[in-house]
């Protein structure tokens, strides 16, 4: 695998030496500049903008750059091993791409392009609840890809189950529980622009095809879409499941489960001692609490309580191989890449995601080697100076 991503490096040199540009940027900030170019201004700021005046969107940035790697020199780091295996998903590098909803509003083939990019590489993709394709399509276009599924908790416990149930069948092996967007946060940007996203594109998928939401509704999601869509957001939404009802989960997922949004360590600590098998420490790339800490800040205290129980997972701001190397040696396994992919996936749809995930493996891989790393196993907070 190593050899892979080693030959993109090659050729995306090569093609330099030829005069030959990528076909699109291959640097994430040069990608949301031209993404921006091409999109519609209203699914644009959908998906770059934060909440509130976007304090933890520059938050999670500015975390990274108070972390600096020390490089090691004659270490013999020139046959790496990247690869990793996480809750049983044999993954060729610590990367997922992270559940995004509603990506019709990027690029018309949306989850279906992000899935065969994903499978292409062997990366796992964590399938969003709020998706534009159902869990169905989406796992054919995966084919024999490893793919994750993420849950918004509807409050209804036949739908939940209905829901479970069609993702395991489907071969989605973990289950991610995200927890921090019980309402979706204070966002200026949608709000000024009167952006909602589930009403654009093809709505929300898997609640309109699920039979036992559509059972609850009077009149069906293809005759009254927007009474559709407004029953699936007061049941996603509310503060009515807590602690007490995880065990109602474990019921109905027989593989493991992972809670997505973790900010504070007493938070961890309970999600271990609920028998979760991970944590996602993450502020939903500072998309719902604005002013929340960044994420890589409370990344040492989660790993350090819980790290040896459970998994640690990471996201919000990962930009760069680097980004990622950072994260490891702070005690992530893994982290989820956000934005980015879906710029790329709005450049060039498939080929668009396979381009970004490509460029960031190839450039983790020469940071490793930089560096003097070996192997993901290797990496520690020694690694780093703040
Ligand atoms: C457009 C967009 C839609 C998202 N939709 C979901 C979602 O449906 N479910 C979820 O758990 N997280 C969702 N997220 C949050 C991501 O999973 C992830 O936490 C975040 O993007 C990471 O930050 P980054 O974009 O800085 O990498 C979404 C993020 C974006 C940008
Ligand atoms: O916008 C988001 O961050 C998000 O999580 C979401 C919520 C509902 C539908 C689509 C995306």
């Amino acid at each position: 695998m190593a050899e892979r991503f080693g030959s993109y490096q090659s050729e995306i040199y090569l093609q330099g030496f030829g005069g030959t540009k990528p076909e699109f940027s291959t640097d994430a900030t040069r990608l949301e500049s031209s993404a921006e170019a091409l999109m519609e201004p209203g699914p644009f700021s959908y998906v770059a903008s934060g909440a509130g005046s976007g304090s933890t969107v520059r938050a999670n940035r500015e975390a990274f750059d108070r972390w600096k790697l020390v490089p090691r020199m004659l270490t013999d780091s020139t046959d790496r091993d990247l690869s990793t295996s996480l809750l049983g998903t044999p993954m060729p590098a610590p990367v997922l791409l992270a559940p995004v909803g509603v990506q019709s509003i990027v690029h018309p083939e949306a989850e279906l392009a992000t899935a065969r990019a994903a499978a292409e590489l062997g990366v796992p993709m964590v399938l969003s609840t709020a998706s534009s394709k159902t869990i169905e399509e989406v796992a054919a276009a995966n084919g024999a890809g490893p793919r994750w599924f993420q849950l918004y908790w509807p409050n209804d416990p036949d739908v939940t189950a209905s829901i479970l149930s069609r993702a395991k069948k489907a071969g989605y092996t973990t289950l991610v529980v995200t927890l921090d967007t019980w309402t979706l946060g204070w966002r200026p940007c949608d709000l000024d622009q009167a952006y909602l996203p589930f009403l654009e594109g093809e709505g929300v998928a898997i609640p309109f095809s699920d039979p036992a939401f559509r059972a609850l509704l009077d009149k069906t999601p293809e005759e009254d879409s927007a009474a559709a869509i407004l029953r699936w957001i007061f049941m996603v939404t509310g503060t009515d499941r807590t602690w007490r009802q995880l065990p109602f989960l474990r019921e109905h997922w027989d593989g493991p489960i992972v809670l997505k949004g973790i900010q504070h360590v007493d938070d961890a600590r309970r999600a271990a001692d609920a028998g979760m098998d991970g944590v996602i420490v993450s502020n939903h790339g500072g998309r719902q609490v604005d002013g929340a800490v960044a994420a890589l800040d409370v990344l040492p205290e989660i790993a350090t309580a819980v790290g040896d129980r459970i998994e640690v997972l990471f996201d919000s701001g990962v930009r760069t191989g680097s980004d990622v190397l950072k994260a490891l040696a702070l005690g992530a396994s893994a982290v989820l890449l956000g934005r980015p992919y879906v710029y790329g996936l709005a450049h060039g749809g498939e080929a668009g995601v396979r381009h970004v995930l490509r460029c960031l493996l190839a450039d983790f891989d020469i940071s490793m080697g930089l560096s003097g790393n070996r192997s993901v196993g290797q990496l520690s907070p020694s690694v780093l100076r703040r």
